[in-house]
């Protein structure tokens, strides 16, 4: 996936503008930026959910309005922000949702559909919740099962919009794991983070947006320092130094 000097937002308010990437199979990027950004609203031009404000998304070296919606959503997954869930599905037919670019229009799901839906649940450790209502489950067991019909859509690029905002410290442990776990099997990951931690534990690269532009993007163990999170989050950050030449941040106290 390709943007190329890419303006975005909602309808009569542009949000940002010059942004220019290239994701490719095989690679997680990680999106930071602070409140109110433009990460999400740039998701959505990448997704094909908002219509560019100027300049181009291309897919497959294809402009990505040229392309169907049905065939979009063959090619990339979404998972939103954690949000309640608006209608009583059990967990296992909110995966089996992701199968539906996939399936005639009134097909009943395949053996195919069925073992794509219980490997992903597998993957993500929901077995015990398969047959529970979406509306009655943890905001972190739903985001999981967000995660899982992503998995089960068997896209080629996944976008995650904040995967780990409400999970516990074991489930973003998890949900990192699967990012790596999803680009080393060839697909191209996005997701954005709040928490530079993570970029610099799974991304790739990153791309640090403020007030709809791109700071700088690059390499993550590159980009990522204390004075260039101090300038994109207006607060002072200090870094800590571990074994093994890790690094972590925490928001400075002084
Ligand atoms: N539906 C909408 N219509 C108009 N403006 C919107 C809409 N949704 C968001 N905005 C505005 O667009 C700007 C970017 O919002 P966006 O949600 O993309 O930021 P973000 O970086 O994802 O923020 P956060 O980190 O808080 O989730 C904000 O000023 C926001 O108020």
């Amino acid at each position: 996936m390709q943007a190329q000097a890419l303006a975005f937002g909602h309808p009569g308010r542009t949000v940002g503008r010059d942004v220019s990437l290239a994701l490719a199979q095989g690679e997680v990027l990680a999106l930071l930026g602070p409140n109110g950004g433009g990460k999400t609203t740039l998701l959505k031009t990448l997704l094909g959910l908002l219509p560019p404000h100027g300049g181009s998304v291309q897919l497959e070296g294809r402009p990505l309005a040229a392309w169907s919606p049905r065939e979009r959503a063959r090619r990339m997954a979404y998972v939103p922000q954690a949000a309640p869930a608006s209608f009583a599905y059990r967990v296992d037919e909110l995966v089996m949702m992701g199968r539906s670019a996939h399936q005639g229009l009134f097909a009943r799901p395949s053996a195919a559909d069925h073992a794509a839906v219980a490997a992903a649940i597998a993957q993500l450790g929901l077995q015990a919740l398969a047959d529970r209502l979406a509306t009655a489950i943890s905001g972190g067991e739903r985001q999981l099962a967000l995660i899982a019909r992503a998995l089960a859509q068997d896209a080629r690029i996944v976008v995650l919009d904040e995967p780990t905002a409400s999970l516990d410290f074991g489930n973003q442990g998890r949900v990192l794991r699967e990012l790596r776990r999803l680009a080393a099997a060839g697909m191209a990951v996005l997701f954005t983070t709040h928490d530079p931690n993570q970029a610099l534990r799974v991304a790739d690269r990153v791309l640090l947006l403020r007030d709809g532009m791109v700071q700088v993007s690059g390499p993550a163990t590159e980009v990522l320092d204390a004075a260039t999170l101090q300038r994109l989050y207006g607060v002072p950050v200090d870094a800590v130094h571990a074994a093994q030449g890790r690094t972590a941040f925490l928001p400075s106290l002084d």
